[in-house]
């Protein structure tokens, strides 16, 4: 029914959405074409909408952190755009993730272009309240500096949590231009905060040329391991899996992932492209082996969608953050339902 009673029905169309257990889920796309209306990621409910929210995707743009090519700020409106056609069921894992919790689209945090340490820390704010109040969150950058106020977010409310980092790129190197916070050395502080558990803490899909061998050994000295994109061309997607899922146990886990962790050719939106990467089906097949997992919080960055073509980048980053949803819908054995 129409909040509005003197506007056409037609208008008050976007109020007609898929309601299952109780928890609001997208726009109907069988009564609303999912092209119109307001894109929020999945086609998802605000959270202004909802009493409580069990998951949110929050969109975060922002890239002053970037060491080459600008442009994640865009990120969050090209993931959301692409993401309208995502559907409500996701057979690969056998969930539907909006129905057995109550997810929504949180909006934008407005984030300080000019000043870093401004805009880290009201994103740490931000993520810190929803954390606490019980929700746990999707973040769609920006560039990959926002991981650090993320773990910082989820470390406060669960202690210091294991890590998996999908990316080309270590991201522990110490400074860029004497600047301590960049897209290039979230991970270093992390370690230097203890905010992560530095027993299970590992990479996923690096490669590419680096400043020295002393890159690698101060990653191992901080306690990373490395399963590098060609470990998972030759070891397969099973192995990584199983070597990961060691790693974390059942400790709080939070996944990053950095969308250059793909092959240019599956990502070429993206500002520091490395060749050699992992295909979408491969990084998607891994996320999925680990479900079941003690997942706290989970983003994805570095969509920068004026080097995108087709969509390409968007479309496999809004299945990334889909299937990372769909994740959080099986912790405890799975709230989620068919
Ligand atoms: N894409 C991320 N997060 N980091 C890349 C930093 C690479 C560099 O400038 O050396
Ligand atoms: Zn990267
Ligand atoms: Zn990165």
């Amino acid at each position: 029914m129409s909040a509005h009673p003197h506007l056409p029905a037609s208008l008050s169309a976007n109020a007609a959405r898929v309601v299952e257990n109780g928890f609001t889920g997208p726009v109907n796309s069988a009564l609303v074409p999912r092209y119109s209306g307001p894109a929020t990621f999945a086609l998802l409910p605000g959270i202004e909408t909802v009493e409580h929210a069990d998951v949110a995707i929050l969109g975060a743009p922002w890239d002053a952190g970037v060491s080459f090519r600008s442009g994640a700020r865009f990120g969050p409106e090209h993931i959301r755009s692409a993401s309208r056609l995502l559907r409500p069921y996701n057979p690969a894992l056998d969930v539907s993730p909006f129905a057995g919790m109550q997810v929504v689209d949180a909006g934008d945090v407005a984030l300080n272009p000019f000043n870093i340490p401004e805009a880290l820390g009201v994103l740490q704010d931000t993520a810190t309240s929803l954390v606490r109040g019980g929700t746990s969150l999707v973040t769609l950058g920006g560039d990959h500096t926002l991981a650090l106020p993320l773990l910082r977010s989820v470390a406060a409310v669960h202690g210091p949590v294991a890590l998996l980092h999908f990316d080309a790129h270590l991201d522990t190197w110490d400074t860029y231009f004497g600047a301590e916070y960049t897209h290039g050395t979230p991970f270093r502080r992390a370690v230097e905060e203890g905010i992560v558990d530095t027993e299970s803490i590992c990479h996923v899909g690096t490669r590419g040329p680096l400043y020295g061998h002393r890159d690698l050994e101060e990653d191992r000295r901080f306690g990373f391991g490395i399963l590098t994109s060609a470990d998972v061309f030759r070891q397969g997607v099973d192995e990584i899996v199983a070597r990961l899922r060691e790693r974390v146990g059942n400790r709080p886990l939070y996944v990053s992932i950095d969308i250059d962790v793909l092959d240019p050719a599956h990502a070429p939106g993206t500002g520091t492209p490395e060749a050699g990467g992992l295909t979408s089906r491969e990084l998607l097949e891994i996320l999925r082996g680990l479900a079941g997992l003690n997942i706290v919080g989970a983003d994805v960055v570095e969509v920068a969608p004026a080097y995108d073509h087709a969509d390409i980048t968007g479309v496999a980053a809004s299945h990334v953050a889909y299937d990372l949803v769909s994740l959080l819908a099986l912790r405890d054995g799975g709230k989620g339902t068919r």
